[in-house]
């Protein structure tokens, strides 16, 4: 077990309604060996959930819960979006069921942020909730899913369609995990990343724009302030509005045509090149409406494409989006409703009543 080097862990706390819903973000190397102590004194039984690609890492958790006393337990899930089905949920409440796992017990989440969304929701509907940590092994999982107690899963009508608020007790983000992550991993959580920029943090975008290599590297120093700098933003946003009942909602910057596109793909598409489309989008109904500069909707497609991300669609699938953006949970009954940025650091949410508007908006991005 490697030891956290000293110094060197940053803690970003996140408030949520009440004392029991607070919770630290540990960022840093050599992390795996705070379990424990996040876990607390209450727990005995631990339940390790993760896919095969990160056994080896669920194996050196497992390896760090046994030595320190817990009875400790494995659920292999699949992969990726696959894992994010309610066939897996039910396998994981089997395995907890058939260990007995009482309230007092836990599990922990090793992987991305399709491992923390199933995972977390495993955890908030065992015996109505138990607690959870998550260790995220993808940048995305770092600066983004980990962190705010939003848990979900799939239906085939779409994405993130069930699902509960379940804060965590801790998010242990060890950067060494990051050593293995594939580039294309790493860049499309750079999506999230952007979002974060464009929604409240402008020195995130300058970052990028300046350090075109750096940014390819999981152990650059110019990754891990982007990493701190995404999760003060998120833990910044949620913390106010845990259950989003309003600003939250901000963070779902790009997410209402990049959903779709997720989904029309059937989840062969990651999440974060998804979000990329969709954020360009949002961009230009904005300019659409008058709201937002040339310049901005421009820097986007900018820093995007400079993470070779995609910022484009195909133009014969508009009427499926659409149909599948009535089921996004921003919508109030007809009602699309969009975040929009009047500036960089100015979102804020717009309801757009006329599919015509968003057909001829969708025409500026599509293919
Ligand atoms: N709950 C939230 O607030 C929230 C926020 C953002 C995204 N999400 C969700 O997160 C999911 C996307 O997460 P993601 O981009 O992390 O994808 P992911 O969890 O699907 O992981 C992507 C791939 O990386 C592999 N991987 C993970 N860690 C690795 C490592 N350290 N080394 C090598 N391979 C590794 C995985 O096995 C997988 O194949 C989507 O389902 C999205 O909806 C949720
Ligand atoms: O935390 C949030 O709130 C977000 O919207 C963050 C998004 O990046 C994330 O993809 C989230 O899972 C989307 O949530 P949903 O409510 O649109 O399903
Ligand atoms: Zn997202």
């Amino acid at each position: 077990m490697s030891e956290p080097v000293p110094g060197t862990v940053t803690t970003i706390p996140v408030t949520g309604a009440g004392p029991s819903e607070n919770y630290d973000v540990l960022v840093g190397h050599g992390l795996l060996g705070e379990i424990p102590r996040v876990l607390g004194d209450r727990v005995q039984r631990v339940l390790v959930i993760h896919p095969r690609a990160l056994r080896s890492t669920g194996d050196v958790v497992m390896e760090e819960l046994r030595t320190q006393g817990f009875q400790a337990f494995t659920a292999e899930i699949p992969d990726a979006e696959e894992g994010k089905h309610v066939q897996v949920a039910a396998f994981c409440w089997q395995v907890l069921g058939q260990n007995d796992f009482t309230r007092s017990d836990a599990v922990v989440s090793v992987g991305g942020g399709s491992v923390s969304d199933v995972a977390g929701f495993v955890a908030a509907t065992w015996l109505r909730g138990v607690r959870v940590v998550h260790i995220p092994t993808t940048l995305l999982g770092m600066v983004d899913a980990a962190v705010g107690g939003k848990t979900g899963i799939n239906t085939a009508e779409g994405k993130n369609l069930v699902g509960a608020f379940h804060p965590p007790a801790g998010v242990l983000c060890d950067l060494d995990t990051l050593k293995t992550l594939p580039e294309n991993e790493l860049l499309t959580g750079m999506a999230e990343v952007v979002k974060c920029g464009f929604i409240a943090d402008e020195r995130i975008l300058e970052l990028i724009e300046q350090n075109p290599q750096g940014v390819r590297d999981s152990q650059s120093d110019v990754v891990r302030e982007l990493v701190e700098r995404g999760i003060r933003v998120k833990a910044e946003i949620v913390s106010g509005d845990l259950r989003e009942a309003g600003r939250r909602e901000v963070l779902n910057y790009g997410h209402t045509l990049g959903h779709a596109i997720e989904h029309n793909e059937r989840y062969q598409w990651r999440h974060g090149a998804a979000v990329s489309v969709g954020m360009v989008f949002a961009a230009e109904l904005a300019r659409t409406a008058g709201s937002l500069a040339d310049e901005v909707v421009d820097r986007h497609r900018s820093v995007l494409e400079s993470l070779g991300l995609p910022t484009t669609y195909r133009y014969d699938q508009w009427p499926k989006l659409l149909e599948v953006m009535k089921r996004d949970k921003k919508t109030r009954g007809n009602l699309l409703r969009f975040v929009v940025l009047d500036a960089v650091g100015r979102p804020r949410v717009m309801e757009v009543p006329d599919p015509a508007i968003l057909f001829a908006t969708y025409q500026e991005i599509a293919v």
